[in-house]
């Protein structure tokens, strides 16, 4: 019997994300009543039809002990044939002979690697890729009835890729699991420091005083990575670093250090405030946008010597965004989210600029600012003007130091995700994503990620920057272009030699 090619059939409009090759199709509980009377005879369905992928296989496991012939009995038991179609009898053998069984139970890791050897056997058939992408597909499918008791899924980012595949991400899981069930991590959430924001802002009257655009120039958070994508630029390369850090991370951070004072610490009067205040962002312009990918330097590969990335990429590695938040408090202030990959440092911090001290008694004084960094070596420090010691009177930069290393000696901070997972155990949603929040990121981003996809015409190729670098050499003037002024020199830390000034 000739079956049509499969992959090959409608040529409606299909998802980028259309498996057609070399896939494995797993039915979890596949002894059971639903995957006999639906779940086998929909596959068998849209297999005859040549809707499955190319080369597909059916894997089915289930604690069930049987043998191939008592597992292709069941699994076929409810296709229907009524006038014996010789076509369709030969389509149900076909079918058999992509089908297998493994039984195990589902708590047993040994199982699963039993599982997971059976699926590997099968991939070896198929063909080796010839690109970047995996060519190797797994979809799984549960068959299984509900555990009892509460049920809670954890879920990691991407939460799709812009707007549109977000929503239908949110919409297809909610199908299956509430928002009280649904702990959508953003690990940074997790991150101490980041926790610490609303207690450093909320907790404390001199700090809420300043917090405002009477009293801040601009803002920026900062992240840092001092390696490439080494060995994950197949990955990177569909996601880029504004999806990758920006929309999510330093989002994140942004709108607990911008929201208003919440009614109280339950997760939804957080998150309605945070939510709030991301409604007042407007989409990112272009023209506030500075993007940049690393090439060769310092003995060490540039982006586009990796492997797995294209060899025409223009994929960026590093992203600079002004964000702008039109409310009372905020109005006027750039927010500068930057983050890269291969740079000179690992940081990730927060830097509050505030604005000049007025004029008169004093020149060129430095500006205070206020550093929460969040890695590595939490701290939190106000740089400040201060006499210098002795018999003159000169100001001098200086700080006010909070290092937790030192003043917090006997405490471990917890991992980011240590933190979470005994949050989603305990069942507090304050330092997961809502479902709204991650639209409103989406529509903050969307747009210029469309730019950087070439949906709106040609695509913007980034500035170069050489590894183990600042970034592009056209950071700086973009920085200083929202009102950013670099510290006086003369700030020396950890101790200050007056004798050498
Ligand atoms: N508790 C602690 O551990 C404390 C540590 N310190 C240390 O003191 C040093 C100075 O602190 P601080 O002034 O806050 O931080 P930095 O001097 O590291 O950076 C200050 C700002 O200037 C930018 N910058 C850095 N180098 C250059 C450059 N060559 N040209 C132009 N701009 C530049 C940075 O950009 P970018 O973000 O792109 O790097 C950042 O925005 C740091 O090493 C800091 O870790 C100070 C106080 C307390
Ligand atoms: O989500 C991500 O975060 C990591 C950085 O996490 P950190 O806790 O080490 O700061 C980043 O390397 C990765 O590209 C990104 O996907």
């Amino acid at each position: 019997m000739s079956l049509p090619p499969a992959g090959s059939i409608p040529s409606m409009e299909t998802s980028h994300d259309e498996l057609k090759d070399n896939t494995i199709i797993v039915v979890l509980g596949a002894s059971g009543d639903l995957a006999k009377k639906k779940t086998f005879p929909a596959l068998f369905g849209l297999y005859r039809q040549g809707f499955l992928p190319r080369d597909v296989k059916i894997v089915g496991y289930a604690r069930t002990k049987m043998d191939k012939a008592e597992f292709d009995k069941r699994a076929t038991s409810y296709l229907k044939n009524p006038n014996d179609d010789p076509q369709i009898t030969e389509a149900i053998q076909t079918f058999k002979s992509i089908s297998t069984y493994i039984s195990g139970n589902y708590d047993e890791g040994d199982d699963f690697a039993k599982l997971n050897d059976h699926l590997k056997e099968i991939e070896a058939g198929y063909p080796k890729p010839t690109n970047g992408t995996p060519h190797c597909n797994r979809i799984f499918y549960f068959a299984l009835p509900p555990p009892e008791g509460v049920k809670r899924v954890i879920v990691e980012k991407p939460f799709g890729k812009d707007l549109d595949s977000a929503r239908e991400l949110l919409s297809s899981l909610k199908q299956y699991w509430s928002e009280d069930e649904t702990f959508r991590i953003d690990h940074y959430l997790g991150k101490e420091m980041v926790k610490n924001l609303l207690v450093l802002r909320f907790a404390n009257v001199a700090m809420g005083a300043a917090w405002d655009k009477n009293h801040i120039s601009n803002v920026q958070i900062t992240f840092k990575e001092p390696f490439g994508t080494e060995g994950r630029g197949g990955y990177f390369d569909e996601f880029g670093m504004i999806r990758d850090v920006l929309q999510n991370h330093l989002l994140q951070v942004l709108s607990i250090l911008t929201m208003e004072r919440p009614v109280s610490f339950s997760a939804e009067d957080i998150r309605d405030e945070k939510v709030k205040v991301l409604r007042s962002i407007p989409p990112i312009a272009r023209e506030d946008t500075l993007l940049g990918q690393y090439v060769a330097a310092n003995g060490k590969p540039g982006y586009l010597d990796d492997d797995t990335v294209p060899h025409n990429s223009v994929c960026p590695t590093f992203a600079a965004t002004t964000l702008w938040i039109h409310n009372p408090r905020w109005e006027g202030v750039p927010f500068i989210l930057k983050a890269g990959k291969a740079l000179n440092e690992a940081k990730v911090e927060v830097r509050i600029q505030f604005k000049d001290v007025t004029q008169g008694i004093f020149k060129d004084i430095a500006r205070n600012e206020l550093v929460i960094r969040i890695q590595p070596s939490e701290a939190v420090y106000l740089k400040i003007n201060a006499k210098t010691p002795g018999l003159i009177t000169r100001a001098m930069p200086t700080e006010m130091d909070l290092t937790y290393k030192r003043r917090f000696t006997e405490t471990k901070i917890p991992e980011a995700y240590e933190a979470l997972i005994l949050d989603a155990l305990k069942g507090d949603h304050s330092n997961f994503v809502r479902h709204d929040e991650l639209d409103v990121a989406w529509k903050i981003f969307t747009p210029i990620l469309h730019w950087i996809d070439g949906k709106d015409g040609a695509r913007p190729r980034p500035v170069p920057y050489p590894y183990g670098s600042r970034g592009p050499k056209e950071l700086d003037p973009f920085i200083s272009k929202y009102g950013f002024k670099r510290a006086d020199a003369s700030y020396v830390w950890p101790v200050t030699n007056l004798a050498s000034l």
